[in-house]
């Protein structure tokens, strides 16, 4: 089924011909509004009915969801109607889609663990494998989830065993694998994309075996599970800002780019090693690197992990502190996720960015004291824009020389001559200790490119351009 075409299971005629539907109550709340309880008028079940507005993102959402259940651990799609409705007061009718789901009574997992008597690291696993079985069966279809959060594992009734279910395909994507297409500049698309070409490249060139297809989306699922391990085995969250707020900040995104977290000895002392070690190889700061959902499912700790009580569901019972790491979650999640439309070059003709159209108008001699804002925005100059392009290019695309190291010495050098005055770079270079000349311990190329594509990416958001092109 190609993403965006229509889902040939969605009926036209009205849903109120099968359905009752509760409008005025509602089982959750999500980005696109109220999930309400429905009843099958034929059979008197009861179901969960989610209203997306019709458009073409939504109808990928549906295809991806169809396609996807059929699985224990994935909430089930019954039924897709598209209707015409009015669903607020004063709003004409819109098209939607109504996705008639499975209903899950359970409520969502860190909730469950909140009232578990007993939290032990044995049902921290069990919960994992479900997931993960989950997870499996999306990612052998080719669909990468994207939105693997704790508000998105539902538990389908109260009983002690009750299964698990990945919901919510709104942010899903078929993983074709194919990173090829030239739709990307090299220099804004995201580092990981190119390291993902990287990796096909050589798998092209037979240095490595084709057996185990990466793809950047995929492992972003498995950092998710990642998090979500680790959050139960410690109730918070392994990167987390002292102060939540809506914005993820850069310090934020340095930490989990560089896997900067601890395992702090008094909620860790307990956890077993071979639970840690999980955490450690789904938090792989290298996406290449990290534990593919096979290698996760054959893992001897989720068999086999210990009776040990964990602290956790005494930390979820805090329902404002819970809404934090839920919220540091979706807003890493919305970090980690490889834009879906990358961003490229426009010239400064062709861009339709405001700062540059100012420019464009100062230098066609409007006079400057009409355009105060374009005065006072300072100015990257292309040489410094293009020397810290040329950090990420190298660090990211071939050619590889044999004096590496001395190499991205002397073109850090030349981008620091630039840049003397950018305080992002400096923060950048003390990462790993640049002593003036040279780095004194081991970069990790891929980490810096994506930092310093970072950085460009904030100097031209803030309106600094470069005389010559536009970003848009
Ligand atoms: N099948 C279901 N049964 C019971 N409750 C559900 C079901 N599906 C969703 N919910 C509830 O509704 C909430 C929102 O659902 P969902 O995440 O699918 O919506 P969304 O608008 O895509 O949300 P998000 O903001 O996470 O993108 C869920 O967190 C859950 O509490």
């Amino acid at each position: 089924m190609a993403e965006g075409s229509s889902c040939p299971r969605i009926k036209t005629h009205s849903i109120l011909t099968d359905f009752d539907v509760f409008w005025n109550q509602k089982l959750g709340t999500g980005i696109s509004g109220p999930v309400r309880p429905c009843v099958k008028k034929s059979s008197k079940e009861r179901f969960a009915l989610k209203c997306i507005l019709d458009n073409p993102r939504s109808r990928t959402e549906v295809n991806l969801h169809v396609m996807c259940s059929g699985h224990p651990n994935v909430v089930q799609v019954l039924d897709v109607y598209a209707n015409d409705l009015q669903l607020h007061d004063g709003d004409s009718r819109k098209p939607y889609l109504l996705m008639v789901l499975e209903l899950m009574e359970g409520g969502e997992l860190f909730d469950r663990i909140s009232k578990e008597q007993k939290f032990t690291e044995r049902k921290a696993a069990m919960y994992l494998k479900q997931v993960a079985d989950a997870v499996r069966h999306c990612h052998d279809l080719n669909v990468a989830h994207r939105d693997l959060k704790p508000e998105n594992l539902l538990l389908k009734d109260n009983t002690e065993d009750a299964q698990i279910k990945l919901s919510d395909f709104g942010f899903a994507k078929i993983d074709d694998g194919n990173l090829q297409t030239p739709y990307f500049t090299p220099y804004y698309v995201a580092p990981q994309i190119l390291v993902a070409h990287r990796h096909q490249t050589k798998i092209k060139m037979g240095l490595i075996p084709t057996s185990k297809p990466y793809t950047y989306d995929k492992s972003c699922d498995m950092w998710s599970l990642g998090v979500i391990l680790y959050i139960m085995l410690s109730g918070y969250p392994p990167f987390y800002s002292e102060t939540p707020s809506r914005q993820i900040t850069t310090e934020m995104k340095r930490k989990i780019l560089l896997g900067d977290y601890q395992f702090p000895e008094t909620e860790w002392q307990q956890v077993s090693e071979e639970a840690k070690s999980v955490v450690k190889s789904l938090l792989h700061t290298d996406p290449s690197c990290r534990m593919t959902v096979y290698e996760l499912l054959s893992h001897i700790w989720l068999t086999n992990a210990p009776e040990t009580k964990l602290s956790s569901p005494a930390v979820f019972s805090d329902k404002e502190g819970l809404a934090d790491i839920n919220l540091a979650h979706s807003q890493q999640l919305t970090a980690m996720r490889i834009p879906d439309c990358p961003l490229t070059l426009k010239s400064i003709a062709e861009s339709e960015n405001p700062i540059i159209r100012k420019r464009k108008y100062r230098q066609s001699n409007v006079d400057d004291s009409t355009c105060q804002d374009c005065i006072k925005k300072p100015t990257l100059s292309s040489a410094s824009l293009k020397s810290l392009r040329d950090i990420i290019a190298y660090c990211i695309l071939p050619p590889k020389v044999d004096d590496d190291e001395n190499v991205l010495n002397d073109l850090v050098a030349k981008c620091l001559e630039h840049n003397s005055k950018e305080n992002g770079f400096h923060s950048i270079l003390s990462t790993w200790n640049w002593d003036g000349k040279r780095f004194d311990s081991k970069v990790d190329k891929s980490q810096l490119a994506h930092l310093v594509s970072e950085l460009v990416q904030t100097l031209t958001r803030e309106g600094i351009q470069t005389e010559e092109n536009g970003v848009s």
